[in-house]
């Protein structure tokens, strides 16, 4: 069974296609990139993955579960970085952390042991009982992930994790993911419009332009087929295809 399987998910909204016809799958443990750039359609795809967002048509399997008909199912194997979202600025990262656990309906004992676990995992012990408000953007991704991992997720879907991070930070989430990967046995959906991190932490990517799937496979399979040297030659020599 794939990790997530996509086939023909389509999402309209007026006269644009957000999503058109898309199908590609996610092996068990891979970090898979899902690349593309701005307005490509990468949210909208992970939205639908997570039951946020209706397809108007096509369909999804997330662990073998329908994302329309078992969304709840999907959503309580599944962790989720937004691109964007604001953190509660009056809460500490501790406080975020238990807030989150309740929402998944965590046992006390259970949701202490692995708050307590990911605060030493993303090494913010010394911020932890300090107000988000004042975080940095790497401290807030840090907590980001810590809430996108509270319920032990078999899958975690990332949109857009690394923009904003200075060099070290992005190293450090990378190294995070890499873990994650090989020693739980994790699936990362790893999406992102900077090619470089993709090729750093992913073997096989799906490239989305304008709605649309232009290449899915092994990287360098398709630096090959498209006699790329890069990720940013790759892009663009598959978008001027598809254009
Ligand atoms: N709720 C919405 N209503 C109308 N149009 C939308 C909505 N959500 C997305 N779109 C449109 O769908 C297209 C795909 O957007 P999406 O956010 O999925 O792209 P993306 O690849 O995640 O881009 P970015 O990297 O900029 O976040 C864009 O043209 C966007 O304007």
């Amino acid at each position: 069974m794939h990790a997530i399987e996509i086939d023909r998910l389509t999402r309209v909204y007026g006269s644009v296609r957000a999503v058109d016809g898309v199908s590609f799958h996610v092996e068990p443990g891979e970090i898979f990139g899902f690349m593309g750039h701005n307005g490509a359609g990468k949210t909208t795809t992970l939205r639908m993955l997570l039951g946020l967002t209706r397809p108007t048509s096509g369909s999804a399997r997330v662990l073998g579960h329908d994302v329309v008909r078992e969304s709840l199912e999907v959503r309580r194997q599944c962790g989720f970085l937004p691109a964007s979202y604001a953190l509660p600025a009056h809460m500490t990262a501790r406080q975020f952390l238990h807030y989150v656990a309740a929402m998944f309906d965590l046992e006390a004992d259970v949701a202490e042991a692995r708050i307590q676990s990911l605060i030493q995992l993303f090494g913010i012990q010394a911020a932890a009982d300090r107000k988000l408000g004042g975080f940095s953007t790497g401290m807030t991704q840090k907590v980001g992930l810590a809430q996108a991992l509270i319920n032990e997720p078999r899958i975690v879907l990332l949109d857009e994790p690394t923009s904003g991070l200075d060099p070290l930070g992005r190293h450090e989430l990378l190294e995070h993911l890499r873990h994650l990967s090989s020693e739980r046995g994790v699936t990362v959906l790893f999406s992102s419009h900077i090619l470089s991190d993709i090729e750093t932490l992913c073997r096989r990517v799906a490239a989305l332009h304008q709605g649309r799937l232009v290449a899915f496979g092994p990287i360098e399979a398709l630096k090959s087929e498209h006699r790329s040297a890069n990720m940013d030659e790759l892009y663009l020599s598959l978008a001027r295809r598809a254009a």
